[in-house]
């Protein structure tokens, strides 16, 4: 796999990969589970059948004209050559555009830019409901009550490693089971920890700026917003950008419906995990924790392409921290870099400080130690999908 600028950009086409098992199996599933989750009506149907039949057998087309974001999708689809992915298969173009496009035409199935009863409503609410009303949600808050007792650098530790775990709905606040090391050792489910890096561009009462860019809702937002309580609270920061998508997007992104949800849910809490609520409401009052939906968080392109006005207001930020494996994807680029090529690297365009916080979920990697990943291609499983592994990867 080459380190060069020119290492393939991934598409949804090559037999056997993980994007084209993405585009077969997963997007036609997901018109199903959507279909099942509504009580839709015949307009709806006709629409998920025409999204079906486009992406198993069809090309990609615009949206409609009066669409209005239609002139926005047709500059984000011209290809470098100055052609266009509209018209073409599903499967030959970047994975990372398809697969967003996917969202933002099963979103217009589903009436959710219509004038009418369904604008607005959140396709993917009734699982985004079902997991933050959960049972396993009321037992991680619980467990919170478990780390007031604790130093602050093992809150630290813990809260970092809940967030990213909480990647894969999987949250480790329970530090006396050992799921998260509170020693100073090395979690070995993660293939890269800049840990130690990360704390130190947040020393305590330094009066630093920290942006979170999230990822999903519910049992990953709660711990990303419990970090960033833990941030203020003990003076790592003195503000917190959270910034989330505009709208629902990809099958459980975070918009700020969920964000309040997640802000009752933790006040409507007991124990330390509604201290924590309370905090966080007053942060929000106060302005110390701001909320933020830029357009361009559900554009199909890579963090490179971000627009002026983005860049500057990250350009702001002590660090900024980007939750999750699309958000990794976009970071480093939608390739099959050579995995030992440098994460600084990748992302010197960043206008910042930037640290990633991963569970690992597509085929995309840089910055692993080449001992480390001969371990892991010598373990013969599929470390790079599986959602097994993480990272916290940063630069200053
Ligand atoms: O919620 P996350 O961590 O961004 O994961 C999104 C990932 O899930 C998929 O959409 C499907 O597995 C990937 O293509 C994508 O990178």
């Amino acid at each position: 796999m080459p380190a060069a600028d020119d290492a393939p950009v991934i598409l949804g086409n090559e037999p056997g990969s993980f994007a084209r098992g993405v585009l077969t199996d997963r997007h036609p599933a997901l018109i199903q589970q959507v279909r099942d989750a509504f009580p839709c009506t015949p307009v709806q149907h006709r629409a998920l059948d025409a999204l079906l039949r486009s992406v198993t057998d069809g090309v990609i087309e615009p949206l409609a004209p009066d669409a209005h974001d239609r002139a926005q999708w047709e500059i984000w689809g011209r290809d470098s050559a100055g052609g266009s992915w509209f018209g073409r298969s599903w499967f030959d173009v970047p994975f990372l555009w398809s697969e967003s496009y996917f969202y933002r035409v099963l979103l217009d199935a589903m009436g959710h830019f219509t004038d009418g009863p369904w604008r607005g409503v959140d396709p993917f609410a009734p699982f985004k409901d079902a997991e933050l009303r959960g049972t396993a949600v009321d037992d991680e808050l619980a467990a919170l009550d478990g780390l007031a007792g604790r130093s602050a650098d093992e809150q630290a530790l813990a809260l970092a490693h809940a967030s990213l775990w909480g990647n894969r709905a999987d949250l480790s606040f329970r530090i006396a089971s050992g799921a998260a090391p509170t020693d100073g050792g090395t979690d070995p489910r993660l293939v890269a920890d800049d840990g130690p890096l990360l704390w130190s561009l947040l020393p305590v009462g330094a009066a630093s700026t920290v942006h979170l860019i999230a990822d999903n809702a519910g049992r990953e937002l709660i711990p990303d917003l419990v970090l960033l309580d833990h941030l203020l609270h003990t003076e790592r920061a003195s503000r917190a950008v959270l910034h989330v998508k505009p709208y629902p997007y990809y099958v459980s992104d975070a918009t700020m419906t969920d964000v309040i949800d997640s802000l009752r849910r933790l006040g409507a809490a007991s124990g330390y995990a509604a201290e924590i609520g309370k905090r966080l409401w007053s942060a929000m009052a106060a302005g110390r924790l701001a909320v933020r939906a830029h357009g361009f968080f559900r554009a199909p392109l890579p963090y490179s392409a971000m627009p002026d006005d983005l860049r500057q207001d990250l350009a702001g930020a002590t660090v900024t921290i980007l939750k999750g494996d699309l958000n990794y994807r976009r970071l480093v680029g939608d390739r099959y870099w050579a995995p030992t090529s440098s994460f600084a690297g990748r992302t010197a365009y960043f206008p910042g400080p930037v640290a990633a916080l991963r569970t690992l979920k597509s085929d995309v990697i840089v910055g692993l130690d080449a001992h480390v990943l001969d371990g892991l291609e010598a373990s013969g499983k599929p470390w790079r999908t599986s959602g097994t592994h993480g990272l916290v990867q940063a630069r200053r």
